[in-house]
């Protein structure tokens, strides 16, 4: 997504998840010409399941290098590939929560 920075600015965590989630949400309709996020959503699944190894691949990459903004870059493309996953497998983000807080001790 664009260039790596040497720094980006801390936001909060919730809002941007959110606000990206309802962005790829709201891509089903989207123009394929004009929108990666569609052409994922509604292209056959294998694409986004594959993108979703690869950038793993590339986060454990980054950090056997010890690259902080590498992992950071590759950490962003995971994350989002795993959103659309979740969005075309009709996981919600606030379902995600639910999980992870089931499993606090
Ligand atoms: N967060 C992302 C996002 N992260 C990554 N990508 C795309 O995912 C693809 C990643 O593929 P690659 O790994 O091959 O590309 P790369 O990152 O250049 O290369 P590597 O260093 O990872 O190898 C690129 O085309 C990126 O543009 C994303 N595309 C979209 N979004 C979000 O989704 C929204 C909707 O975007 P549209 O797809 O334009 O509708 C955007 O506003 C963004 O908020």
């Amino acid at each position: 997504m664009g260039e790596r920075t040497a720094n980006v600015e801390p936001r909060p965590v919730g809002p941007v998840l959110e606000e990206l989630a309802a962005t790829i949400a709201g891509r089903w309709d989207a123009d394929p010409e004009a929108s990666y996020t569609v052409r994922l959503l509604k292209g056959p699944e294998d694409r986004v399941l594959k993108k979703v190894c690869e950038e793993a691949v590339e986060v454990a990459l980054a950090s056997k290098d010890g690259d902080h903004d590498h992992v950071r870059y590759e950490a962003a493309d995971l994350v989002y590939h795993l959103m659309v996953c979740l969005e075309r497998q009709g996981v919600s983000l606030e379902e995600l929560a639910g999980e992870l807080a089931a499993r606090f001790k």
